[in-house]
C-alpha cells in the first residue's frame, strides 16, 4: 500500500480522508486530501481535482470551500493535492509567492528548485496513477478546477491534456503568468530567463500556440485585490474569443479572492462539472 491514511472523517455520508505517500516526482513525502462520496461504496465515481493557490496545502480547499455536501449529492470524488513539495532539504524562499506553497504546477529546470519542484509530473502523471490504483475513482471521468495559482494549474493541465479531462473551471485564475508579477517571478525562478520555455505554463500562450478545450468556466470577484495586477481575466477572454473556445466568465460583484468567494460559487461549479462528467 503506497498510500498511508493520515486521517479519516465521516462527511455527508461519505469519507473525508488525508493520505501521505512517497513521491518519485518530487522526491519527498506528499499529502493529498480525498473526499469519497457515499456512491463510492458501490463502485468507481467521477472525480473533480481541485488545485489550490499560493500559500495553500491540501487543507485549505478541504476545510474552507464547503464542497463536500454537493459532491455527496452528485456522487463526485474530490481530490485536493498540496501545492508544492515541503520539508527539510526542500529549498524555500521567504516570500509567500515562491518556493514552498508556490509550486506553480510546473517542472522546474533551474537549480536548486529542479530537484524537488516537479509538480507538473506529480499532478499530471504520478498522482492520478497512484490514486487510480487504490481508490474507487473512474479514470475516464475526471475534471479539473482550481483557484488563483491553482486556476492557472487547472487551465494549463487541461489545455495540455484535452482528451483526459472532461471539463475545466477556475476561480480567479492567473490566466497568463507571462504577463503578471507572480508569474514572471515564478517562471523565471523555476525555468530561467527563456520565455519560450514558459509558454506550456501559460493558458493564454497555450491557446495562442494551438491548444484547445471546448469550453471553460471562470468565476472572478470584482473586489479581488489581485484582479488588475495578477489575474487579468480579459486576457483569457480575448484568447478564447479569437479561437472559438466557449468561455463563461462570471464577474461576481463585490467578491474578493478568498475562500468565502469560492464557497459562494462552489456548488454551481460542481453542478457544471457533474453535467459534463456524466455526459449530460
Ligand atoms: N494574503 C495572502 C496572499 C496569498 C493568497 O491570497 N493566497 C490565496 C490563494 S492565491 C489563498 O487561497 N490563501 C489561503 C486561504 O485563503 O486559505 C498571504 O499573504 O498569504
Amino acid at each position: 500500500m503506497t498510500l498511508e491514511l493520515v486521517s479519516e472523517a465521516r462527511c455527508f455520508d461519505g469519507l473525508q480522508r488525508t493520505y501521505r505517500h512517497p513521491s518519485a516526482a518530487t522526491g519527498t513525502p506528499m499529502r493529498v486530501a480525498v473526499y469519497l462520496p457515499p456512491q463510492a461504496e458501490h463502485g468507481p465515481v467521477p472525480v473533480v481535482w481541485f488545485l489550490a493557490g499560493l500559500t495553500c496545502t491540501e487543507d485549505n480547499f478541504t476545510q474552507k470551500a464547503g464542497a463536500q455536501r454537493v459532491a455527496a449529492e452528485l456522487g463526485l470524488a474530490l481530490i485536493a493535492p498540496d501545492t508544492s513539495p515541503r520539508g527539510e532539504g526542500v529549498p524555500d524562499d521567504p516570500a509567500y509567492d515562491f518556493g514552498q506553497g508556490a509550486g506553480f504546477y510546473l517542472d522546474a529546470t533551474v537549480s536548486p528548485w529542479s530537484q524537488h519542484f516537479q509538480m507538473r509530473r506529480y499532478i499530471e502523471d504520478e498522482l492520478p496513477r497512484l490514486l487510480g490504483a487504490e481508490l474507487p475513482i473512474d479514470p475516464t471521468r475526471q475534471s479539473l478546477c482550481g483557484h488563483s495559482m491553482g486556476g492557472h494549474g487547472a487551465l494549463t493541465i487541461a489545455l495540455r491534456n484535452p482528451s483526459r479531462y472532461k471539463a475545466v473551471s477556475a476561480f480567479a485564475p492567473i490566466v497568463s503568468p507571462l504577463n503578471c508579477p507572480w508569474g514572471e517571478k515564478a517562471l523565471s525562478g523555476y525555468l530561467g530567463p527563456d520565455r519560450v520555455a514558459w509558454r506550456p505554463y501559460d493558458a493564454c500562450a497555450l491557446i495562442a500556440d494551438g491548444a484547445r478545450v471546448p469550453e471553460i468556466l471562470v468565476d472572478q470577484g470584482t473586489a479581488d485585490p489581485f484582479l488588475e495586477r495578477e489575474l487579468k481575466p480579459h486576457l483569457l477572454e480575448e484568447a478564447c474569443r479569437t479561437t472559438g473556445i466557449a468561455l463563461t466568465l462570471n464577474r461576481r460583484p463585490g467578491y474578493d479572492h478568498s475562500y468565502f468567494f469560492i464557497a459562494s460559487f462552489m456548488e454551481s461549479h460542481l453542478r457544471w462539472h457533474a453535467e459534463r462528467l456524466n455526459g449530460g
